[in-house]
């Protein structure tokens, strides 16, 4: 779709109303752009956005746009998780005075999800043409360092910014068709009444969570004993406990070798268990790069088996040839603000507004698992080795007002601070609404703050944001 941008770019350059060379090798059917942003995820749409103001942009996407956070990662994953939380949040209340148990109607709740996503790509494309950003709709190549081709057209520009993001990695065993993703699961008709998820990452527990609230029998395949790495194994092995206690069936250590369709069933076939027979299979070990079909390899573009190799300004070995957001290996997580983050900040890079390195804040993270499991700067695993330098505080907030109120008992924070500055450095909460708290604590750290600053603040009370008091009432 062109919203005709480059049209009046060709009108401009006949009427000599453009410099020189920016429509140059239009005669050859080849349009020029300042810079072209393959994938329309929230990085490559941060990017085009924030260049947009100063620069001929082309925006190509393969498949939706939007790409995965709106239409089949953090957004329609959420909705499912607040109505299955408000059910269980039923369950709390039941010593409290509400009666009657809630139900999760599926079919209901995919026509919710949809009311959201189904607008996701017509916003999108609608949002492009408003702001005058050119966009088409097709799969990208690299046919050179300056050009790609989009169905048998070319397109040229000074920078190129892959925003290409990730897609499932699918395990490599017999009958691997018949798995799953989660892009599936998150438009299942119908809830299947037995299924599986392999891997204990995000989108496992995530989902898992979901499903058995929702009233599926679950089955998590994991080929360690660690679930959530990353997170620490003290509050993970918590979760699991509450996640298990639901009815998740958690087989650890344990390797699935095949899967083998029988009608609408799957047999799946591991190294511990007995064959067991499931309605779905799901992968969820995993994400690597979208990066098939762009002939990195024929520009001499490092890449790794976690993405696209980058320097400290986001640029691939290929100066003007930039990578952002899910398709990059990188230290940082691979998140939606983080995609956002990287955009925004490439852009500022191609438009000469900076030529820093690029520098993350502290980047929360957080488990929507019913309770949330939420982190934030210095990892516990760290500040445990360092004791001489970090101060741990763990504390069981289930007595709290708010977790009282909502009936939390489990809820615990651990803050970790640097005994020298005094500053707030670190922050895990397992509890419900976690999210809120760690995006608290989360500024704290950003600002290099102390937890005493909080004295100078005035949140409403009751609320997430007045339990940080306790943090320095003592
Ligand atoms: C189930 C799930 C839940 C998630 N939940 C959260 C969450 O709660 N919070 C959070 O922060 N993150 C979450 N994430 C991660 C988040 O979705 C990603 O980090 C984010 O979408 C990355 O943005 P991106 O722009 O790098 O890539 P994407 O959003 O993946 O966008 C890339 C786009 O590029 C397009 N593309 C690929 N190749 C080509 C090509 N050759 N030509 C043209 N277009 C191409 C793709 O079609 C896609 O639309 C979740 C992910 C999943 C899968
Ligand atoms: N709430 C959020 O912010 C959120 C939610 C979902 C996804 N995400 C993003 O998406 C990424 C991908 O999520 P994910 O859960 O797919 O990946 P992940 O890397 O978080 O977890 C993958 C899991 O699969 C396991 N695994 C790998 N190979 C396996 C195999 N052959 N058999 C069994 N287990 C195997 C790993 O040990 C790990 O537990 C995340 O890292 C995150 O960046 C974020």
């Amino acid at each position: 779709m062109h919203n005709g941008k480059a049209d009046q770019v060709t009108n401009a350059v006949a009427t000599g109303r453009l410099k020189t060379g920016q429509c140059e090798r239009w005669g050859n059917m080849t349009k020029h752009y300042d810079t072209i942003v393959i994938g329309a995820g929230p990085g490559g749409l941060a990017a085009a956005y924030a260049l947009n103001a100063t620069q001929q942009v082309l925006v190509v996407e393969a498949n939706l746009w939007g790409g995965t956070c709106p239409n089949a990662g953090c957004d329609p994953k959420k909705m499912l998780y607040g109505v299955v939380e408000a059910k269980r949040q039923g369950q709390r209340y039941a010593k409290s005075g509400l009666v009657g148990t809630a139900q999760v109607d599926w079919p209901a709740l995919m026509t919710f999800k949809h009311s959201y996503t189904d607008r996701v790509p017509t916003g999108t494309v609608a949002g492009l043409t408003q702001a005058g950003i050119d966009h088409i709709h097709g799969q990208a190549h690299f046919v050179g360092t300056d050009m790609i081709q989009v169905d048998g057209t070319n397109y040229t520009a000074q920078q190129i910014i892959i925003a290409t993001g990730a897609t499932p990695t699918l395990p490599d065993i017999p009958g691997q068709t018949a798995f799953q993703t989660s892009t599936d699961f998150l438009n299942l008709a119908q809830l299947p009444a037995k299924i599986g998820f392999v891997g204990a990452g995000y989108v496992a527990i995530e989902l898992a969570n979901i499903a058995v609230e929702a009233g599926a029998e679950v089955h998590i395949f994991q080929h360690n004993e660690r679930l959530l790495r990353g997170f620490p194994a003290s509050y993970t092995e918590k979760l699991r406990q509450i996640l298990q206690a639901k009815g998740i069936h958690f087989h650890m250590n344990t390797n699935l070798t095949a899967l083998k369709e029988a009608g609408q069933q799957v047999i799946v076939t591991t190294d511990t268990l007995p064959a067991l027979t499931l309605d779905a299979i799901f992968a969820a070990a995993g994400r690597r790069p979208q990066l098939d079909d762009l002939n990195l390899s024929d520009l001499g573009i490092a890449t790794k088996p976690q993405g696209i190799v980058v320097n400290e300004r986001l640029q691939t070995n290929v100066p003007t040839i930039y990578a952002i957001g899910d398709a990059v290996a990188k230290q940082v997580p691979k998140l939606t603000p983080v995609a956002s983050l990287e955009g925004r900040y490439v852009a500022q890079v191609i438009l000469g507004q900076t030529q820093a390195a690029i520098t993350y804040p502290a980047i929360p993270h957080t488990v929507f698992a019913g309770p949330e499991l939420a982190q934030v700067g210095v990892t516990l695993d760290a500040a445990k080795q360092a004791p001489e330098q970090y101060m741990i505080q763990e504390q069981v907030v289930g007595n709290w007002y708010t977790y009282h109120r909502i009936q939390d008992q489990t809820a615990e924070v651990t803050t970790i601070q640097d005994r020298t500055t005094g500053q707030l450095v670190g922050a895990v909460v397992l509890a419900i609404n976690a999210e809120e708290l760690i995006n608290h604590f989360a500024a704290l750290i950003s600002k290099h703050e102390k937890p005493e600053t909080l004295r100078d603040w005035m949140p409403i009370y009751p609320s997430v944001a007045s339990d940080l008091g306790y943090f320095y009432s003592k």
